[in-house]
């Protein structure tokens, strides 16, 4: 596709991001309204944002003009953030972390289910590919050091009389058997000619006419048959890459080198812009800004009899004082949001609200705490307008096809004047401050003052108190560098290799019909396509980002529960693979005598702290999550697990906001633990529920398909139906015991049937009744269920009151 295409597709994007923003402020000046109207409005934002987050991503995968990239990128960043803010809005609207798309919405903004759950922006790997890969081949250096890993495979090398041997053995072969079945056939006719004596007749001819007539109709009206099904969908196509999907990717793939090109030329253009204008007008701008300040000091002095305060750099420089002393405030800072400028109402009402301490209010308060729903302010929406605006005053109108989206010479040329300006206004502000102080000083002493105390360094004094504040961990290895705790780790068997898997690999459907459960009072239970898409919101997106997880809603710590094989590993890998974040495997049995000791756990506890930041994005990783906090360790389990329990809550608990840092645990029985202490450590909580019939027969068609495997004499609904009670793993690990080399050539002659499957998976365990309905009871005591029964609890009761209050009324 052509820079045009990319073009046009940013400007209707941007017209789509003017609408959504103003719907989006539109809700914020809504204020404080019943959950019920809330419900609609957040899901056709939340449907919106994710629309826009996959143009803006295809936009900014492709675009090569590295200006405009880097405008698409802060709105591609707001959106995303824009977009999270908006899931934790839902999930506190119905507490619970599902958050099912309104239909009304999906149909009113013609959008299917499948493009309502948010993408991944592929840059989040992309613009850091050579780095992951240098990790990955340390990592396997290291291992294969160490003789942990064998090396790869060398491709077979042949020379050439080997190879001429074995195509004259493999010809020689076919000859055979060639000649084999000739002479099985000439004897065969001899036998058949022996038995019918006498010549061939006519009527003889005609009957082979017919059968082969007959034949070749039947063939030509199976082939139109398939032709017709294939084009209304009734049978999908053979499992290969399409030339037309090959070839656009080598197109996409020739604009992101061509990119890399843009990009590179851009910044050797700033280096060098910098340095001319440097050359040309730094004296100019020194001198300039000395004169007028100097003017501007004496004028004043002239008119007060004072010498003025020069405020510090932090506050303004000289600029601040020229617009405090002058036209009063500074027109910027005193044009605020409109987000903002909400909150502070929002915040003066609740502030209010406080002071009036009658009985009636209070309880209207609790009424409406309970009925009512508050939007939280945003981070993200004033700086997704802001960029808006940027790109349609300065991109959307202009043609820059004729330039072949090269860098814009002028712009860099402002930006870089202004910056230069900013930076010698700076220096020249510290010289006049030093002699604004010496003139006081003179001043003072010739009006036989002392002299008074500047502000400078009581601020300085100030600013170093409220920093030594925050308490410093204590650094045990500070003579190390990065690269030698990394390989430390790496040999210990802590960071660790992982298989590279898409977070889309993870089949399922959605829930279509949860919105609608919901609206009659129901709680819908999930399906698989739920748990991708909150996998995907709750680790994968804020990880990816660093703008994004510094301001977004924050997710320290995730605990992913699940039978046996329902495919919580594979999560965990998808959510590095898609990060492209380091794995720190903290699981107890991956730490068994490592580390030992009480010093030894600490000084653990520090590296894995240490690095994970160093090398973020990072997950920390806990399989079997529940050990740590079992009341009674097994004597069979010589593990040690309690080993971190005291120091976990220590580990997610310093994960700051500003960390790329996910602790991750998963476990199949979580209901072992202590309760209390596991929700201490686990924020938020996500149960792969049982496969349902929609995900299983996606997956049987899915990987049947791939496999070529799937045809019309496979009853796929009634194999879905029989798998219910199985996980994912398991018939996947079944399908793999049918499809056997052999069986998978003989494919073409007798197609596979349900029946040997099911025969196959009668083998495997299922997820037995006792072990679901011990997850289901454990899911109930979960913090967020327990605070949605407390929630639908309270509203019954407010609602009989209402009734009772109304029938002694009357
Ligand atoms: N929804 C799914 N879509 C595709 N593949 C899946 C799905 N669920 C599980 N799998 C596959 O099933 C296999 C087992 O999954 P995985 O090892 O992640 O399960 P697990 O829950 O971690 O099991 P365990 O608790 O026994 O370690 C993997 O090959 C994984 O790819």
């Amino acid at each position: 596709m052509s820079n045009k295409t990319y073009n046009d597709l940013l400007c209707d994007t941007s017209e789509l991001i003017v609408e959504a923003t103003q719907a989006d402020e539109a809700v914020f000046e809504a204020g404080s309204a019943e959950r019920s109207t809330f419900q609609p409005l957040l899901s056709e934002l939340r449907i919106r944002y994710t629309v826009l987050l996959s143009r803006l991503d295809t936009v900014y995968d492709q675009l090569l003009q590295p200006q405009k990239r880097l405008i698409v990128k802060r709105l591609l960043e707001a959106c995303l953030g824009r977009l999270l803010e908006i899931k934790h809005d839902l999930v506190e609207l119905h507490l619970s972390d599902f958050t099912y798309d309104d239909d009304e919405s999906l149909k009113k903004l013609a959008v299917t289910p499948h493009e309502a759950e948010p993408c991944i922006p592929q840059y989040f790997v992309r613009e850091r590919e050579e780095e992951i890969e240098k990790r990955k081949t340390f990592i396997t250096d290291t291992l294969i050091k160490l003789g942990h890993e064998s090396p790869k495979q060398k491709p077979l090398v042949l020379t050439e009389q080997q190879a001429v041997i074995i195509i004259q053995s493999h010809e020689r072969a076919r000859q055979g058997r060639l000649r084999g079945q000739f002479m099985k056939e000439i004897r065969l006719l001899k036998e058949k000619g022996r038995d019918q004596k006498g010549e061939m007749t006519a009527s003889a001819a005609t009957a082979i006419q017919r059968v082969w007539r007959g034949f070749i109709a039947r063939r030509d009206t199976r082939k139109r048959k398939k032709e017709e099904q294939l084009l209304i969908g009734m049978v999908l196509p053979p499992y290969s890459e399409s030339k037309a999907v090959t070839r656009s990717e080598e197109i996409k793939q020739i604009r992101r080198n061509l990119q890399k090109e843009r990009d590179s030329e851009f910044q050797k253009a700033l280096v060098e812009i910098e340095e001319k204008l440097r050359a040309q007008h730094e004296v100019k701008i020194n001198e300039r800004i000395g004169d007028e300040l100097r003017r501007w000091i004496s004028e004043y002095y002239e008119r007060t009899g004072k010498l003025p305060e020069f405020p510090s750099e932090e506050a303004g420089g000289s600029r601040a004082m020229y617009s405090r002393q002058g036209t009063g405030v500074d027109s910027n800072l005193s044009k605020s949001s409109p987000v903002s400028s909400k909150d502070s109402k929002k915040s003066k009402e609740s502030k209010d609200k406080k002071n009036n301490k009658s009985e009636d209010n209070k309880n209207k308060h609790e009424v409406d705490d309970v009925k009512n729903f508050n939007c939280r302010s945003s981070c993200f929406l004033q700086d997704m307008v802001n960029a808006n605006e940027e790109y349609e005053d300065i991109w959307k109108f202009r043609d820059d096809e004729i330039q072949h989206e090269k860098y814009d010479k002028d712009m860099i040329e402002r930006e870089k004047m202004l910056k230069i300006e900013q930076e010698i206004r700076n220096i020249v502000d510290e010289l006049m401050r030093s002699e604004l102080e010496l003139l006081q000083a003179a001043f003072d002493r010739d009006r036989a003052h002392k002299g008074k105390k500047s502000k400078k360094p009581q601020k300085k004094v100030r600013r170093g108190g409220k920093k030594s504040k925050k308490k410093k961990e204590k650094d045990l290895t500070p003579d190390r560098t990065t690269e030698s705790l990394f390989e430390e780790l790496v040999t210990n068997g802590i960071i660790r290799p992982y298989p590279f898997v898409k977070i889309d690999d993870f089949i399922g459907e959605k829930s279509y019909v949860g919105s609608e459960m919901r609206n009659q009072g129901q709680e819908p239970s999930p399906c698989l396509g739920d748990i991708r898409q909150l996998i995907k919101e709750y680790c994968i997106l804020p990880l990816g980002s660093e703008t994004v997880r510094a301001s977004a809603p924050l997710v320290r710590s995730v605990l992913i529960t699940g039978p046996s094989g329902s495919g919580k590993k594979m999560l965990v890998q998808a959510i590095c693979s898609e990060t492209g974040a380091m794995l720190f495997d903290l699981s107890p049995a991956n730490i068994v005598g490592k580390y030992p000791g009480k010093s030894g756990l600490i000084m653990l506890i520090h590296l894995v702290m240490k690095v994970s930041r160093l090398l973020q994005p990072s997950v920390i990783w806990m399989d079997d999550a529940e050990k740590p906090f079992v009341k009674k360790v097994p004597k069979t389990d010589k593990t040690d697990p309690k080993r971190l329990k005291k120091d976990l809550v220590k580990i997610i608990k310093g994960i700051l906001p500003e960390d790329r840092v996910l602790f991750i645990g998963t476990s199949k029985t979580p209901w072992d633990a202590e309760q209390k202490l596991l929700f201490q450590c686990y924020s938020k909580v996500i149960q792969i529920p049982r496969a349902d019939y929609g995900s299983i027969s996606l997956m049987w068609r899915t990987k049947l398909h791939r496999a070529g495997a799937l045809s019309p004499r496979l009853e796929l609904s009634c194999l879905s139906r029989v798998c219910d009670s199985y996980t994912i793993g398991t018939l996947l690990s079944a399908l793999h015991s049918v499809l056997t080399t052999k069986r998978r050539l003989q494919l073409r002659v007798r197609a596979l049937t349900a029946q040997e499957i099911a025969v196959q998976l009668s083998l495997l365990e299922p997820v037995y009744a006792e072990q679901e309905s011990a997850a289901e009871s454990w899911w109930l005591k979960t913090p967020m269920e327990r605070k949605r029964q407390r929630h639908l609890q309270r509203l019954m009761e407010l609602e009989q009151e209402n009734e009772e209050r109304a029938a002694a009324g009357k």
